[in-house]
């Protein structure tokens, strides 16, 4: 019996590959760029599987050149890059992959805050180049104990660095649209929204990109917030007008930035927001350990089987389309 076909659109560990393989015939994109519509487009039209590894646009185009195409999966949470209502009047299920990442992402999100809020990063430029002995001019970081962390989406990641700025002596206070049962918010307070921007000494951003969240953070915000604000994103980079965000470091507005996403992604090596001295970047890497991509990578990958198969996927966003 001929093997389903399926697209991976970049790398995944070879363990995923090779359970994917054993059912299906692969077509993978293995460039380190994300492909363009264009270069896939000869695969799309017999594939009966979708897995997106990175953040390429699942849209109304890519659908229609996709007849035969019965489930999708994304390795990641955040979703924003699929068009969710136009796979589901196709009837097609889409997964991604909560909770395997909750952990890790946190451990990077709370690790940018500490890492800026403690230089650690700049002591280790600083004793690479020789300037130890001068230890005493390295410009001081500032404590996270008695400050007051401000969460901006305290959903399961949020809820995961929360726990972290408690077990620091941080007091912890959030924003979400709804109000957390009491029980649920482990003794972190509500806030609104600008209330939150002007109260916390840090503020982490861990919102998914939606068309109400989108520039979410921008000139106005910026200005609110303490001169001795930092400010994290881990979310999605287009939660932040950067253009603002640029102006609210370079002008000191605020004291800094420590960004794990950024819009545009990837940033380019000479965009100006890599020239300002208060601001720490990593590459999107929230969930990049070995155990997690692998969880990841095999919760998508058994996700494509089920599909694939026709039973009920695990973590199904547009479950009616199989139930119904
Ligand atoms: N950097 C990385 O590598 C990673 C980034 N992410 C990003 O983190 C996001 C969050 O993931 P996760 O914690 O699992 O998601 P959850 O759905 O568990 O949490 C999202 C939270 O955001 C809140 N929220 C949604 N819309 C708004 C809004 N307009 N204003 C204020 N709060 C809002 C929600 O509360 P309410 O609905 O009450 O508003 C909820 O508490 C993902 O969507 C993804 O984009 C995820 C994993 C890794
Ligand atoms: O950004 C990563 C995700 O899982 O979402």
């Amino acid at each position: 019996m001929d093997k389903c076909k399926v697209i991976i659109t970049g790398r995944v560990l070879p363990s995923v590959l090779e359970l994917i393989q054993k059912h299906c015939q692969v077509y993978q994109w293995e460039q380190t760029r994300s492909p363009l519509l264009s270069d896939i487009t000869e695969w799309l039209n017999d594939a009966e599987g979708l897995f997106v590894t990175m953040n390429m646009p699942v849209n109304e185009q890519l659908l229609t050149l996709a007849p035969k195409l019965r489930v999708i999966v994304q390795e990641a949470v955040g979703y924003d890059n699929i068009d969710v209502p136009a796979c589901t009047r196709r009837r097609i299920p889409f997964c991604n992959t909560p909770g395997v990442l909750v952990e890790t992402t946190a451990d990077l999100a709370f690790g940018l805050l500490l890492t800026a809020a403690r230089r650690i990063h700049e002591g280790w430029e600083w004793v690479r180049a020789g300037n130890w002995q001068n230890g005493t001019q390295f410009p001081l970081g500032v404590d996270l104990y008695n400050k007051t962390l401000g969460i901006v989406g305290m959903g399961s990641i949020g809820s995961a660095v929360a726990k972290r700025g408690q077990a620091c002596g941080m007091k912890v206070i959030y924003h979400n649209r709804k109000r957390l049962p009491v029980q649920d918010s482990f003794q972190a307070e509500y806030r609104g929204f600008d209330e939150l921007l002007t109260e916390a000494d840090f503020i982490v951003v861990l919102t998914p990109l939606t068309a109400e969240t989108r520039g979410m953070f921008g000139a106005k915000e910026f200005a609110r917030m303490k001169p001795t604000a930092y400010f994290v994103n881990a979310a999605r980079g287009a939660v932040v007008d950067t253009e603002a965000l640029y102006n609210a470091l370079a002008s000191k507005q605020i004291a800094y930035a420590a960004l794990d996403v950024t819009d545009p992604e990837p940033l380019p090596g000479d965009h100006p927001l890599l020239q300002l001295p208060n601001i720490l970047v990593v590459p999107h890497i929230g969930s990049a350990t070995t155990e997690t991509r692998i969880r990841m990578g095999m919760l998508a990958a058994e996700n494509l089987l089920l599909g694939l198969d026709g039973r009920p996927l695990v973590t199904c966003v547009n479950p009616d389309v199989i139930n119904s």
